[in-house]
């Protein structure tokens, strides 16, 4: 039995995929109306439209009348603390972070976070290329399960795995972590370069030198470079920075556009750009790209000015 903390876009459709397969899964949502439509509807209808659920699936509002099982933090990265600071204690139960970035205020990652809130916990971090719309419609998918404690990770993977979702695990947690992170920060440059004009040769640029950001800021937190590699590092860079489907992307293309964007939508890659530039200050680590996503987000760059800047930087080896 699994439960589903935050009925957005991820929660749902992994609590769909879960339940497909007859797992019994609750997902739980913080706002008593959206329990009641979701429940009377049997879709998420502002989330995930005409997806409807399967019968194994509960919603609730309770958050007391959870199950034992694994609990899912599918909430955003900047919401994460106060999400487990306002739910009980859940025990021996593993806590799953489904969020992808690093806490502006405290630089972070979700375990950590997890970690600082919940002291002894057994925690782990599911992530990896995979649109929410996807997972929900059972198109095929694979993602990574990352916990330190191999025992756990095992179990969730068993637990987690389901006839669209096939999960790859590591005992790598920074790893897996950083790769989410970074990826979104980079789908934003991408966004923004294809948006402005600038081309298609502009955006492997962009992927290619951001995966290099991505493995510096890996290889100085004690990351595997193989994890990088893998799902939750090229996998979902490669996915976030070529696809209308992502948000980070598409605000990425609306600030090259110039066009306006719906503030009220999860863009992860915004707070952690400027949570990523500081730590990467503090460790005096170049991470140029993330630099000019900063100038951009905050508008003291251009896209052509920020341009300018990387490629008037000084010539190096690859
Ligand atoms: N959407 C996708 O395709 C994918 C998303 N992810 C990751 O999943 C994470 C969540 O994204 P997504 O589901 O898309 O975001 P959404 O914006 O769709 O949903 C966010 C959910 O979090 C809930 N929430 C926010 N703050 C709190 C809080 N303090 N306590 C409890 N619940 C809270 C919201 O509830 P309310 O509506 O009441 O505010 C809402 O249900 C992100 O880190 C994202 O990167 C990963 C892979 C795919
Ligand atoms: O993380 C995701 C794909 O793996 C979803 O990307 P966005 O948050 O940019 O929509």
């Amino acid at each position: 039995m699994t439960s589903v903390i935050g009925a957005g876009a991820f929660g749902t459709a992994l609590a769909i995929s879960l339940a497909r397969d007859g797992s019994e899964v609750t997902l739980w949502a913080r706002d008593a109306a959206q329990v009641a439509a979701m429940s009377a509807t049997r879709e998420n209808a502002a989330r995930l439209p005409d997806l409807g659920f399967p019968d194994a699936l509960k919603v609730t509002g309770d958050v007391e009348s959870l199950p034992e099982g694994p609990v899912l933090l599918a909430v955003p990265m900047q919401k994460l603390r106060a999400a487990l600071q306002d739910l009980p204690d859940f025990g021996a139960r593993p806590l799953v972070a489904c969020c992808k970035g690093i806490e502006l205020t405290s630089r972070l990652s979700p375990v950590q976070v997890i970690g600082d809130v919940r002291p002894g916990a057994r925690a782990a971090i599911l992530t990896g290329p995979s649109f929410a719309q996807d997972i929900a419609k059972g198109l095929p998918t694979a993602l990574t399960l990352a916990c330190d404690d191999d025992d756990t990770g095992r179990d969730l993977q068993t637990t987690l795995t389901t006839a669209n979702i096939r999960l790859y695990r590591t005992v790598d947690v920074p790893g897996a972590e950083i790769g989410g992170a970074v990826k979104n920060v980079m789908a934003i440059a991408c966004g923004a370069a294809i948006g402005a004009g600038l081309g298609e040769s502009a955006r492997a640029a962009l992927m290619t030198r951001g995966y290099a950001e991505m493995l510096r800021m890996a290889l100085a937190i004690g990351a595997r470079a193989e994890t990088l590699a893998g799902l939750s590092g090229f996998g979902d860079l490669t996915l976030t920075c070529t696809s209308r489907l992502s948000r980070n992307y598409r605000y990425g293309l609306s600030i090259g556009e110039g066009a306006p964007f719906d503030p009220s939508v999860t863009v992860e890659g915004a707070a952690t750009a400027r949570a990523l530039q500081a730590r990467a200050r503090a460790m005096r680590l170049d991470m140029p790209i993330t630099d000019a996503v900063v100038g951009l987000i905050d508008g003291s760059r251009t896209v052509k000015e920020a341009m300018t800047d990387l490629l008037s930087r000084p010539l190096k080896e690859e």
